[in-house]
């Protein structure tokens, strides 16, 4: 399988990251996002991280203009029709996930891979939504994009072989490792790293110890290089509240249960370092 264009769907935090390193390493990349600022808000942030990459002598002015040349502004989804690939970054919900990929199936050629990049949500029951789920596949990708090596590649029941071997090609040419994946509630990156996320949340919210106290626990005492509840701001609290809700429900046991806190802190529209305010304040 041939892979040239890609599109990405979603140009917030990690479709733009994903748009980023897909054209650094020479694909051709249509972003798509809804919204003509969305697009713009993304393409800001590439522009910024290729500076700095610029500023610390690891590219030059004209690798970055190359790059940024590469990647083209989308608001129709109808630009699926030039794509080999279709990478979707969109909110983590299932019926929008659904409604795009039943739109995608439609318009894009036959030879289209259809991957996600969902943390958590099934990959088959994405795939049922189209008349090619052997084409539909899990690409996980760590944020940042830039900077994290892993990618989750995750197989739904009918994934097939070649289009595991295409993405698992891909992801290496990203400069990134690929690690195969089932397709259960959360993989294995949010299954594990959700809950500890979570129970950190309940231990704020049973007044354990402070916010801070309890990051430095983490960082310092287990060398994370971010405590739990910044992690959670710098993820997005929106994204933390669906992943838990999803293992949750897929996987039926009470363990998984979203802290309350986290519940409200989502009501509140505080959902971390993307809207200003989480479990701490951020300046714009
Ligand atoms: C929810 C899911 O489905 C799955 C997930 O993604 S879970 C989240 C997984 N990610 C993590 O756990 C991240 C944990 N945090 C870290 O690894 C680090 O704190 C970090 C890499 C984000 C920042 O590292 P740091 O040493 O604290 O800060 P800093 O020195 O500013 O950055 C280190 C490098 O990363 C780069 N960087 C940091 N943030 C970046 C960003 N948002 N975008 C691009 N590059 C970034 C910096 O430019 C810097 O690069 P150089 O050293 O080459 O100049
Ligand atoms: N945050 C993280 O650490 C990680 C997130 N993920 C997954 O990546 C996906 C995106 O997350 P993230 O980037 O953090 O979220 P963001 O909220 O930063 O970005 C999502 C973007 O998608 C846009 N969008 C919403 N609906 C559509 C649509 N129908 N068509 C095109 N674009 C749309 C949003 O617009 P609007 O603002 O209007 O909603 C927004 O610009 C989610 O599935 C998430 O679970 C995976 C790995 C890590």
């Amino acid at each position: 399988m041939n892979i040239e264009k890609v599109m990405v769907i979603g140009a917030g935090q990690m479709g733009s990251g994903i748009a980023q390193v897909c054209a650094q390493a020479g694909f051709t990349v249509i972003l798509n996002d809804v919204k003509d600022e969305f697009f713009e808000r993304g393409l800001a942030t590439i522009t910024k991280n290729l500076a700095r990459d610029v500023e610390k002598g690891r590219k030059s002015e004209d690798e970055k203009a190359q790059i940024l040349a590469r990647i083209t502004k989308s608001t129709s989804i109808d630009d699926a029709r030039d794509a080999d690939i279709v990478i979707e970054a969109a909110v983590e919900n299932m019926e929008i996930k659904q409604s795009i990929f039943k739109q995608l199936d439609a318009i894009a050629p036959a030879h289209t891979i259809l991957a996600t990049n969902t943390s958590s949500l099934p990959i088959t029951e994405i795939a049922a939504v189209t008349s090619r789920p052997e084409k539909v596949i899990g690409m996980h990708f760590m944020n940042p994009v830039p900077v994290m090596k892993l990618v989750e590649v995750i197989r739904g029941l009918a994934t097939a072989d070649e289009v595991y071997e295409a993405v698992a090609e891909m992801t290496k040419h990203l400069g990134k490792t690929g690690v195969e994946v089932n397709d259960f509630p959360g993989f294995i990156s949010n299954r594990i790293l959700l809950p500890m996320i979570n129970e950190a949340i309940y231990a704020l919210y049973e007044g354990v110890a402070t916010k801070e106290a309890i990051d430095d626990v983490m960082k310092m005492g287990m060398n994370h290089p971010m405590g739990p509840l910044t992690l959670a701001d710098f993820i997005g609290l929106d994204t933390c509240l669906s992943i838990m809700e999803i293992l949750h429900e897929g996987l039926g046991d009470s363990k998984y249960r979203p802290c309350p806190l986290l519940r409200k802190y989502v009501a509140a529209g505080w959902l971390g370092k993307k809207s200003g305010r989480g479990f701490y304040v951020y300046e714009s």
